[in-house]
């Protein structure tokens, strides 16, 4: 029997299911990989907005973590909604207890529409605790601007900030475009401390782009639990949330969440 491949994400649960915990285990189940999880909050979120959040007691973290590091292991995992830095450590404990490789940190920090779903303070502890662990760490423009206290305008600045990032110990950074001033194509820049890799399409004009970070990020984990290397992973997510924006589907009166199965039906 062929050996399952399985993915953990450790993020907090969206009741809307376009972002956080549900778009990771959609992603993965899409990409053929076992999905598992370790909620670190709750919130009571829809397509307008955030209305709630509800972080777990770390305790609660380390246990499920703990659970699934002692009886089923994982073949890569994500980071998504961490919230606090003492969950945030908790897990950078963890994931060193268990010697988990094939790390992916999408350091998601503010809902859109502005709810926080990381504190503030804890921006010192993602830095120090969880970036040094990180085969991949995906930031949008904003994160990246937090996490290096740079402005970034210019290709050049994407860049200079990647270099930042992957010297505070990343051994891959993304820096996604979806945030841009490009109007007519969406780039990632990848840098792997050596060479720089872009990743275009077209930018899709659309209100419905919820959870597009943790699905892209969800998408290269599944690919790296089944041992692509970073770049191919990064290529296959590129194509996953491309598909996943452009064959639209109606939820909600907001924002609204993505096709989380037109890549594998072959729409994209
Ligand atoms: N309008 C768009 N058209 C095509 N691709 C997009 C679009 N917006 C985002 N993407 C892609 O989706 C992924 C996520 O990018 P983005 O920069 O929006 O990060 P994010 O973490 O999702 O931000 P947000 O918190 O606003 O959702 C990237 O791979 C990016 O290229
Ligand atoms: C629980 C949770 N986690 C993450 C996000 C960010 O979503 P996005 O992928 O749009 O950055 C979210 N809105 N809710």
């Amino acid at each position: 029997m062929d050996k399952t491949v399985k993915a953990l994400t450790i993020a907090g649960s969206d009741s809307g299911g376009g972002a956080g915990i549900q778009a990771d285990i959609k992603t993965f189940q899409e990409l053929g990989v076992f999905g598992m999880s370790a909620i670190t909050a709750i919130t009571a979120q829809n397509t307008l907005g955030v209305q709630g959040v509800y972080p777990l007691p770390v305790e609660a973290v380390r246990q499920q973590i703990q659970s699934i590091g002692q009886d089923m292991g994982t073949d890569a995992l994500k980071t998504g909604m961490l919230f606090s830095s003492e969950i945030i450590q908790v897990v950078a404990e963890q994931i060193e207890h268990f010697k988990w490789q094939n790390v992916v940190i999408d350091p998601v920090m503010i809902a859109k529409g502005g709810a926080p779903l990381l504190q503030e303070q804890a921006v010192a502890a993602l830095k120090k605790y969880l970036l040094p662990l990180a085969t991949v760490i995906t930031p949008n423009i904003p994160e990246a601007e937090v996490l290096t206290g740079l402005t970034i305008k210019t290709p050049e600045d994407r860049k200079e900030a990647a270099r930042y990032l992957w010297n505070l110990g990343a051994a891959h950074v993304v820096i996604k475009g979806g945030h841009g001033a490009e109007d007519a194509e969406v780039v990632d820049l990848l840098y792997d401390g050596r060479e720089f890799t872009e990743y275009k399409s077209r930018r899709i004009n659309t209100p419905n782009t919820h959870g597009t970070g943790c699905t892209f990020a969800a998408a290269v984990t599944a690919e790296l639990a089944k041992g692509r290397g970073v770049k191919e992973a990064v290529q296959v997510a590129k194509a996953f949330i491309q598909a996943a924006i452009e064959n639209q589907i109606e939820i909600g009166q907001g924002h609204g969440p993505t096709n989380h199965w037109a890549y594998q039906r072959g729409l994209g």
